[in-house]
Parts: C-alpha cells; sequence; structure tokens
C-alpha cells in the first residue's frame, strides 16, 4: 500500500470541471457500500470545516485579485488539513477512501496553468501530503462539447471556472502529462456518453486495488441498474436541497415584507 502501515485503499478522480468525477465516485462508492467496505467520500479542496472554508475563498469569483502563490497556498492548505484530520486516519482503519481531485489537479491547475515552477508545486504538493498518496487515480477525460453542455446546466461559475479557454486548455495539457509520466498510478478513461459504460471503464481502472470493483466486473453485477438508482438517489437528494433552501429563505422573505 502506498502509505506504509495502511490497511485501506486511497483512490483519487482527476480532470476538467465537469468531466464526471463526483458522479462516478457516487456509483463506486454504493458498489463497495453494498459488498460491505466502508467508504469515505470527499472532494479537494473540502472534506472538512477549514477545508470548506478555504474552499469558499479560493473559489469565490468576487476575490478577482488573489495571487497565484496565495492560491496555490490554500490548495495546499486544505490538502494538509485533510490528509490530517481524515484521509490518513480513514486508510488507517481499513476504509476507501475516494477523493474528488488530489494533488494532481495542483499540478495541472497551479503548476501547467498558472505557470507556477514545478519542483516548487512537488514540493508543496509532498509537505501537504506527508507520504500519503493515492493508490491509483483514474482521469476522467471528456471532450470540450460534452463538458460545456453539461455546463451550461450548472448553476454559477467559481472563480476557476472562469479563468478562460488558454488556461483551461493548459490545464487539460497537464493531466494529459501527468498520465504519459505515470501510466502505473493513473488510468485515463474516457466519459462516456452512456454513464454506465463509463463506470465501467472505472472499475476496470480500479479493479487492480479493489478486488470488489473486479468482482463486480466478472459476476454479472446489474451495474446499469445501480447507475439508475443512484441517479434517482440524487435527484431526489437536490430536490430535498432545494426544498430546504425554499423553506429557509420563506421566513426571511417573511420579515423583509414585514420589515
Ligand atoms: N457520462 C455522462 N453523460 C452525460 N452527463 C453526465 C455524464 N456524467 C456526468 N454527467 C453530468 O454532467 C454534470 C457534471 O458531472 P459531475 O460528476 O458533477 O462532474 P465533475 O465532478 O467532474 O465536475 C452533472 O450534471 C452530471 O449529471
Ligand atoms: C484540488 C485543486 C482544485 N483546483 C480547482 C479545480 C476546480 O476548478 C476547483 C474545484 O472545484 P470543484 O467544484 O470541486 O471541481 P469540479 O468543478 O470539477 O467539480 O478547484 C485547483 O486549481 N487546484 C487544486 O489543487
Amino acid at each position: 500500500m502506498s502509505t506504509g502501515s495502511n490497511k485501506g485503499t486511497f483512490v483519487t478522480f482527476e480532470g476538467g470541471d465537469g468531466a464526471g468525477k463526483s458522479t462516478q465516485i457516487r456509483f463506486l462508492a454504493r458498489l463497495l457500500e453494498e459488498r460491505g467496505r466502508e467508504v469515505v467520500r470527499l472532494r479537494e479542496p473540502g472534506g472538512t470545516a477549514v477545508g470548506e472554508a478555504l474552499r469558499a475563498v479560493v473559489l469565490d469569483p468576487a476575490h478577482k485579485v488573489m495571487s497565484d502563490r496565495a492560491e496555490l497556498l490554500i490548495y495546499e492548505a486544505a490538502r494538509a488539513q485533510i490528509v490530517d484530520e481524515v484521509i490518513r486516519p480513514a486508510l488507517q482503519r481499513g476504509a476507501v477512501v475516494l477523493c474528488d481531485r488530489f494533488y494532481d489537479s495542483t499540478v495541472a491547475y497551479q503548476g501547467c496553468g498558472r505557470g507556477i515552477d514545478a519542483a516548487f508545486i512537488d514540493a508543496a504538493n509532498r509537505f501537504a501530503c506527508d507520504g500519503v498518496a493515492p493508490d491509483v487515480t483514474v482521469l476522467l477525460l471528456a471532450s470540450g462539447a460534452a463538458v460545456r453542455s453539461r455546463m451550461d446546466r450548472r448553476a454559477g461559475a467559481d472563480r476557476l471556472e472562469l479563468a478562460g479557454d488558454a488556461f483551461h486548455r493548459r490545464v487539460a495539457e497537464g493531466f494529459d502529462q501527468i498520465a504519459l509520466a505515470e501510466p502505473e498510478r493513473v488510468k485515463t478513461v474516457e466519459s462516456r456518453v452512456h454513464r454506465a459504460d463509463t463506470f465501467r471503464a472505472v472499475l476496470k481502472a480500479v479493479s487492480d486495488v479493489l478486488p470488489e470493483a473486479a468482482e463486480a466486473l466478472a459476476d454479472g453485477t446489474d451495474l446499469d441498474g445501480l447507475v439508475t438508482d443512484e441517479m434517482a438517489a440524487k435527484r431526489a437528494e437536490r430536490l430535498a436541497a432545494e426544498r430546504a433552501a425554499r423553506k429557509a429563505a420563506a421566513p426571511a422573505q417573511g420579515e423583509a415584507q414585514r420589515g
């Protein structure tokens, strides 16, 4: 295992915004939980109180004058926190940790995108990770047109999403370079039209480190059914969150009308 005495498995998902990382993490988490594994689902930056606070700062489009060095250090600060507070303890317990982005995003976005020196990025990543490293990384690739139509359906672009086409082209090249440099760890998966097809490719990519994934591909598990159920669960969660937000806003509107 990549982190010495760990019993767990650490899987990271990388790729551009809207590539389908969080969707595929949902599917894999469900499959592993159905097979009795403890799964810890995380996103970077975030996943801890400190990390979520830092996420709000670094992604806020109102912060138009943030320096590239400040941006890098915020991502690394969030990473150091999530490694110490959540990832290392979870791996020591034997859990599967599924993380939406990790240090490869810093290489691609702050290194290739912003142009910060690669050796410094590498040292900063090592300092923040303190010996914790993914067992396998799934790099999801989606065509520009597919991502644009997916992102159009999303509300409110964040500060990084607003960074421009040339920046995002450099980020995509950065991910390609990472995949070329580390083919053992980084498995490239095309994000297909049908989510279940992408999921099968993800299972294949992680099957060396997660025996449950290899079993599911071999034993005729109904993967289309799992994807359909999980998409319905996601829709239900979104509707519940929207209802809760409307309910929270309603008394405030009442106050405003009274005042
Ligand atoms: N294979 C796919 N085909 C079509 N839409 C997809 C596919 N995978 C994900 N999506 C949709 O695209 C959007 C972005 O996916 P998401 O998983 O949030 O991406 P990411 O986490 O990489 O930003 C979501 O609305 C999701 O439902
Ligand atoms: C972890 C990490 C993320 N990022 C960027 C990539 C994303 O644009 C943003 C995280 O936003 P997020 O919404 O989690 O990504 P996505 O849109 O793919 O779901 O932060 C970096 O620039 N460097 C990093 O080290």
